[in-house]
């Protein structure tokens, strides 16, 4: 092997051994997913926040992939699961699934074949129990008997009506169940209504509660976000019922505080439970771990207490004209949009933000899409500054982010939001969330996804205008070859008749002209040429007399082959001498050929033609052809040469 390409081949190992070292030093900190539905709702806040506080601590990655009910039916929430797809043993090692996200109507196999391969080994799931894995679990009963007691002893409420969750969720049968069973301990028979876990049905409830049970004094809802849902209305829309039901919810949501009255509710205790889903992490027992927490009614204005107002969100921030996303960050090209989105970001306190684009077309999701191949890397952000020197590379999508810049920061704190508009899926965004307002990231989807969505197709609109421009050029150019084919002879490259006449027609119409000579001329026994020598010999014969009239007239004057040997001459002179000569000459000049198997010579026959308003060519044409009659006759008969 020359010396040469060893170095080359030790360089490529070196860099190739590198590249595996860095993601093997890299694997060293641990990843977990954490699949959830839509971050800022409900529970799913404190879950995470308590997640991330844990996972920074313990410098363990935290990935969150942000879609909604797994099974869902709906094409809306298919669309927004495709996130989940992203998941894959390259970048996670642990799983974290809610039940909000990976519900237990999944059955085993559906829940093996989903997530089989997507990492090799520990998956928690946080609220529901599943064979041969962990799960870390609330107690639902000693809240709910908590707030029961509160709600008949302090407050002395006797009428109830319990609100149901879903039907087939098991969290929300085992709180409906303790909530019952609490209420009968005090000989109390609540009326029961029907919801699910989301806000519409739970307007309806309220609103069937306003006209059939306006006497009732507490409503247990199943959770905070149904519960909210209700003084929401209310408040908006019946406020001379404000105060007279006692609402309670469950879960103790961020949401639970910013509502009015403040919502009394049950809390998770999301501290322990997440240092218990980390523990698990790092100690992997061999036996599965079913970890239950115990819940803990918390009492503030809703249920009829005064006195308990407390903080908002601490992170909730005031938006000033500067912050107002639809105003501020709208472009029509890529590298105009990502310096406007770079400020955004560093406005909002955003850590990073990577834009992956995938190298396909824009999809729509069937029930089998998977996730391309390769992507791109359209963005990089990173701490105040855009990093062009990342951009526009082109990655294994499986790897979430390029290598580079997956390592910019360890441990980190990532949420991947699948990025589509309307039908069409064309990537996916990675923001860190180490620090900012996680409100503010579905703000900046929406303006990402729409205006990415709108130069696309701003991009595609001028490229088809280009190309339209381009069509239109190259037809015009087309129709001027057609034009001057349709009036030139192939052969002899003169004009045809239908050339002839359009040339004559223009210079008769743009002249002063006045009189011009017509001359018909037309090749002497061709026909024995062609019996003798072949038909080629002719052609050859006609193109070497197309030339010699090309050579003996002058290029103003307008020369046409009107078909097989004869030609028509106009030419602008209008002493018959003259024009004699001129044709002597063409036969002088043929009578020199000398690549010529034979001689060949040229009948003439001269029209003076004179202009007036009845001049008419046809005849004049005629006439032109009748004196070269005479003169091939002339000929037969040895009369001239
Ligand atoms: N090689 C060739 N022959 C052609 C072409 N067009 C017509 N001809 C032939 O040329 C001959 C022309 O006939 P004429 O002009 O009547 O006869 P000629 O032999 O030239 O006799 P005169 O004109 O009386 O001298 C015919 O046999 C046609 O078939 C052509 O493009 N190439």
């Amino acid at each position: 092997m020359p010396v040469s390409v060893f170095a080359i081949t030790l360089k490529l190992e070196r860099a190739i051994w590198l590249t595996y070292w860095q993601i093997m030093k890299n694997k060293s900190t641990k990843t977990i997913a954490l699949l959830l539905t839509e971050l800022t709702r409900n529970n799913n806040c404190r879950i995470f926040a308590e997640l991330k506080k844990e996972a920074t601590k313990q410098k363990v990655n935290l990935i969150t992939f942000e879609g909604r009910t797994l099974q869902s039916k709906s094409y809306a929430d298919k669309q927004r699961n495709f996130a989940y797809q992203l998941i894959n043993k390259a970048r996670v090692d642990h799983i974290i699934t809610t039940s909000a996200a990976v519900p237990d109507s999944l059955t085993s196999k559906q829940f093996d074949n989903f997530f089989n391969g997507k990492t090799e080994q520990l998956i928690i799931n946080y609220y529901l129990k599943r064979p041969k894995q962990h799960s870390i679990r609330v107690n639902n009963s000693t809240g709910s008997a908590q707030l029961v007691e509160h709600l008949v002893n302090h407050h002395k409420y006797e009428k109830f009506i319990v609100i149901r969750g879903p039907v087939r969720d098991a969290n929300a049968n085992q709180r409906f169940a303790t909530t019952i069973s609490s209420l009968e301990k005090y000989n109390i028979t609540p009326v029961e209504l029907q919801a699910t876990w989301d806000s519409q049905a739970s307007i309806q409830v309220i609103k069937n509660i306003i006209k059939d049970y306006p006497d009732y004094q507490a409503v247990i809802f199943p959770n905070d976000e149904t519960a909210i849902a209700a003084l929401d209305y209310i408040n908006n829309f019946k406020p001379e019922f404000k105060g007279r039901f006692a609402i309670v919810g469950f879960d103790n949501s961020e949401n639970a505080k910013n509502i009015s009255p403040q919502l009394t509710t049950v809390d998770h205790p999301h501290a322990a439970m997440a240092q218990k889903a980390l523990e698990l992490i790092n100690t992997q027992p061999s036996e599965y771990v079913d970890a239950i927490f115990n819940t803990t009614a918390v009492f503030r204005g809703s249920c009829g207490c005064h006195g308990h107002i407390e903080d908002t969100c601490p992170t909730q921030r005031l938006f000033t004209g500067n912050y107002n996303i639809e105003e501020n960050i709208q472009a029509l090209s890529h590298d105009e949009y990502f310096e406007k989105l770079s400020i955004a970001l560093s406005e909002r306190d955003i850590l990073s933000c990577s834009i992956c684009l995938y190298q396909s077309e824009p999809f729509k999701l069937e029930a089998t899409t998977e996730v391309p191949q390769v992507s791109k890397l359209a963005f990089q952000y990173y701490n105040g500054t855009r990093q062009t020197e990342y951009e526009n590379q082109a990655f294994d999508t499986a790897l979430i982010l390029p290598d580079d810049v997956y390592q910019q920061k360890q441990p980190q704190c990532l949420l991947v939001k699948n990025l589509f508009y309307n039908d069409a899926h064309f990537g996916y965004v990675v923001f860190d969330l180490c620090q900012g307002r996680i409100q503010d990231i579905e703000d900046l989807i929406v303006n990402i996804s729409t205006t990415l969505n709108i130069i696309y197709l701003f991009e595609k609109m001028q490229s088809a205008l280009k190309e339209n421009e381009r069509l239109v050029a190259s037809l015009a150019k087309d129709n001027t070859n057609l034009k001057a084919i349709s009036a030139t002879d192939e052969m002899t490259e003169l004009l045809n008749r239908r050339g002839f006449y359009q040339a004559i027609c223009q210079r008769i119409e743009n002249t002063e002209l006045t009189e011009f000579s017509l001359i018909y001329a037309d090749m002497d026994k061709l026909k024995y040429v062609n019996d003798t020598f072949g038909h080629q010999a002719g052609d050859l014969a006609i193109e070497k007399m197309a030339n010699v009239l090309k050579s003996v007239f002058r290029a103003t004057d307008i020369i046409c082959r009107i078909g097989g040997d004869e030609f028509v001459i106009c030419a602008f002179i209008a002493d018959e001498n003259i024009v004699q000569q001129m044709t002597q000459r063409v036969n002088s000049e043929l009578a020199k050929l000398t690549d010529l198997e034979f001689k060949i010579s040229m009948s003439f026959g001269i029209y003076l033609c004179k202009l007036s308003e009845d001049f008419d060519l046809e005849n004049a044409i005629k006439q032109a052809d009748k004196k070269l009659y005479q003169q091939k006759q002339l000929k037969k008969h040895g009369l001239i040469l």
